[in-house]
């Protein structure tokens, strides 16, 4: 999948955003690392994968999916703030549980949190995608409801969220 596009439209919403609440002169590395982390969980509890003590079912894959390109664009995100970009490449199928793929996601975004290098970056975004695997998402439906949700963060914007 060619990354490209949603590096520039991220960037542009992220501007916008900054433009939007005077933040042009702050860095908010960390605050977009506890936002991709809070996501996570959104995330983890539409799949209630965790839920071993609940028979109620897992949300729609629609709703799991507006949640996961939550996570793309804090990921995106994290990447744009450092000068980072993430080259396509195709992923080795993960053989963890989606539990255990949730917390390697949280682990890879501490340490690209403690030691921002391209490398961890890519580490971050490798198992992110990884995890959309498992939650059975292909490229097209990422790059689809990823635009989707960056419109409505626009519009979020101009109604004063
Ligand atoms: O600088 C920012 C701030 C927010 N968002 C987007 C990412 C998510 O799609 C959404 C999360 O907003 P909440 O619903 O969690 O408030 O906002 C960005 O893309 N860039």
């Amino acid at each position: 999948m060619d990354w490209t596009s949603l590096f520039t439209m991220q960037k542009n919403l992220d501007k916008y955003i900054e433009t939007n609440h005077d933040l042009t002169t702050r860095n908010t590395f960390r605050e977009r690392c506890l936002a991709l982390l809070v996501e996570l969980g959104e995330l983890a509890n539409e799949t209630r994968c965790f839920k071993f003590w609940s028979k109620k079912p897992r949300s729609e894959k629609k709703v799991i999916l507006e949640e996961y390109v939550d996570g793309i664009h804090f990921i995106l995100s994290l990447g744009l703030e450092k000068n980072y970009y993430y080259e396509s490449k195709d992923i080795e199928q993960s053989s963890l549980s989606e539990t255990e793929q949730f917390m390697l996601v949280y682990e890879k975004c501490l340490h690209y949190k403690n030691d921002p290098t391209q490398q961890l970056y890519n580490e971050l975004f490798t198992s992110f995608l990884q995890l959309g695997q498992i939650l059975g998402f292909d490229e097209e439906d990422i790059q689809l409801a990823y635009r989707k949700k960056n419109e409505i963060n626009y519009e979020r914007q101009n109604q004063g969220y």
